[in-house]
């Protein structure tokens, strides 16, 4: 049965733009093309003059969240709703709850609730705070069995959900093996605990403590940090919220190194700044404490923007977690305390419209890239969504480039008492939002049905990302073929004593004087010379040969 037609519009994929009606039959699109007959009894949606487009999908949402100590404003009702309010019609939540809870336990708690009151289509990634035999288990059910392809690991939170460097690298290893995505989110947590303290010492308690006590370079050295790591791997990574200049840098730099990383800005990042933690206002301030926090350089948004029109950043979310101001204000007196995250769901299609394509930055088909198709790509649910093709899921927004939309707490359709764009105007409005093939809001009116979002499962080994790392894997280092050295080699017990006076390692890298042997020699039998497999030259104590020197004199940065 035909359900719906949107006519007369121009459809904007990814790809390329033209002209054409849109036939939806059963929640799916049926045909395109132009000028197509109206089939009996089906609603005609007029779309001349605006963009038809696929629906948003946001990477990164906190709905339904227990998160220092209290529960998230929005939860899966409201925030799909919200969602599907301003374009999005797919969210990926993450699946956060107190890390005693086995990860299996985790899944099966969220996909409840959210079948419960999900108004638009849901994905989860799951959250990985150690790594032991069990969670090791319950990341290949998760990954093979229950549609789960993406593991988040916290470099913040200490002592919360902090992980460690081993065993961060031991869950990038085993996602590579479930071709699965590890996500991590970069800030160096012991250097926060560090200026936490710093800056209560000062006796600052107020919101700005929050941006003081985590500067940028905490954000970047983690981020350099978790590239570096995939890098030597050879595994992707996917860095949630990239907040600022330098972290974005560190992506940048890490994809020319050929590094497979997805670099994921969000919103709040893209058109609001860390200006607003000096607001004389405790109540304003507090609403924009997020966590890598919005950045004082107030040149960070364009920054951030640019690179996502370029490139080199690849997809947005929201990281949409909402606190009233009263949650927030369990932070009046200390701004360590004061839950963190901001609100996006319903704003980022709009905001990004406006600061990336009104602005000239991002043409309408990259914005389509970047707002729904290459997540698509990446947690390997292409073409079914981020398209506008026969056969996809019928996930459209009809959207007006030109109209504008003023954001305020009081008209948005997010649950939570505070807006982070508060007054701000942005163009580009959704007209008509389509979710699985049923108009949820036309002309401002909202009309959606709790529990009618579908579970989305994420297959493992998405091309997009694995294709470079599959064919990288097969390349294999090769020694060097050469004729074996049939020269002399010194005798290390029968020197002449020329080392007398040196000063040289020991095998952890102390500098002391050796003894002399009976013949006046230094005793080299505990081989301090060699560390780590290299060569040490005794004059100025650093290596001079690399024993395991690759073939061809490369590097291990092969990639
Ligand atoms: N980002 C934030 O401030 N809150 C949500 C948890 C997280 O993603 O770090
Ligand atoms: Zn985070
Ligand atoms: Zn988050």
């Amino acid at each position: 049965m035909v359900n719906l037609v949107i006519k007369g519009g121009t459809v904007v994929n990814h790809d390329r733009s033209f002209l054409a009606d849109v036939i939806i039959e059963d929640g799916l699109i049926k045909d395109i093309g132009e000028n197509l007959a109206v089939p009996n009894g089906a609603k005609v949606i007029d779309a001349k003059d605006k963009l038809v487009m696929p629906g948003g999908i946001d990477t990164h949402t906190h709905l339904d969240l227990l998160f220092m100590g209290t529960r998230t404003a929005d939860d899966f009702y409201s925030g799909t709703r919200a969602a599907l309010a301003g374009g999005t019609t797919m969210i990926m939540n993450f699946i956060l709850e107190n890390k005693q809870i086995p990860l299996l336990e985790q899944y099966e708690m969220n996909k409840t609730r959210a079948e419960k009151n999900a108004c638009c289509d849901f994905a989860f990634h799951a959250c990985v705070y150690n790594y032991n035999e069990q969670v090791e288990k319950d990341m290949e059910i998760l990954s093979r069995e229950k549609g789960i392809n993406s593991f988040k690991m916290f470099m913040a939170y200490k002592d919360v959900f902090m992980i460690n460097d081993a065993d961060l690298i031991k869950v990038f290893k085993k996602c590579k093996e479930l071709g699965a995505i590890p996500m991590v989110h970069a800030e160096n947590g012991d250097l926060i605990e560090e200026g936490q303290k710093k800056v209560k010492t000062l006796g600052i308690t107020g919101p700005e403590g929050h941006l003081l006590s985590r500067p940028e370079s905490v954000e970047a050295e983690a981020t350099h940090r978790a590239i570096t790591i995939a890098h030597e791997l050879n595994s992707p990574v996917y860095i949630v919220h990239v907040m600022s200049k330098s972290a974005a840098q560190a992506v940048s730099d890490g994809k020319r190194k050929g590094t497979v990383v997805i670099g994921e800005p969000i919103a709040a990042g893209l058109a609001t700044d860390g200006t607003h933690y000096f607001n004389k206002c405790w109540r304003h301030s507090a609403g924009h404490v997020m966590s890598p926090p919005l950045r004082d350089d107030a040149s960070t948004p364009g920054y951030l923007m640019d690179l996502l029109a370029n490139g080199d950043l690849e997809l947005t979310g929201t990281d949409h977690c909402t606190f009233n101001t009263n949650q927030k204000a369990l932070g009046k007196d200390d701004f360590s305390k004061i839950p963190n995250g901001v609100n996006g769901i319903e704003d980022r299609m709009t905001v990004i419209w406006d600061r990336g394509v009104h602005t000239g930055k991002m043409d309408p088909c990259r914005f389509v890239a970047v707002t729904s198709t290459n997540a698509a790509k990446v947690f390997n649910i292409y073409p079914k969504k981020g398209y506008i093709g026969v056969g996809s899921d019928a996930d459209i927004v009809v959207w007006d480039p030109e109209a504008t939309r003023t954001i305020s707490a009081k008209s948005h359709h997010q649950a939570v008492d505070f807006n982070i764009f508060e007054g701000m105007t942005f163009h580009g409005v959704p007209m008509v939002v389509i979710s699985n093939g049923k108009v949820v809001v036309e002309n401002d009116n909202i009309t959606v049905e709790r529990g009618s979002g579908r579970f989305i499962r994420t297959p493992c080994y998405p091309d997009y990302v694995y294709s470079r790392v599959k064919i990288r894997d097969n390349i294999k280092l090769s020694k060097v073929d050469r004729e074996p050295y049939t020269g002399p080699v010194v005798d290390l017990n029968n020197q002449p004593n020329e080392i007398e006076n040196h000063q040289i390692p020991n095998s952890n890298g102390n500098f002391h004087n050796r003894p002399l042997t009976k013949s006046g020699n230094r005793n080299l039998q505990d081989s301090s010379f060699s560390l780590g497999g290299e060569q040490w030259d005794d004059q100025n104590s650093r290596p001079s040969t690399r024993v395991k020197n690759p073939p061809g004199g490369k590097s291990s940065g092969i990639y």
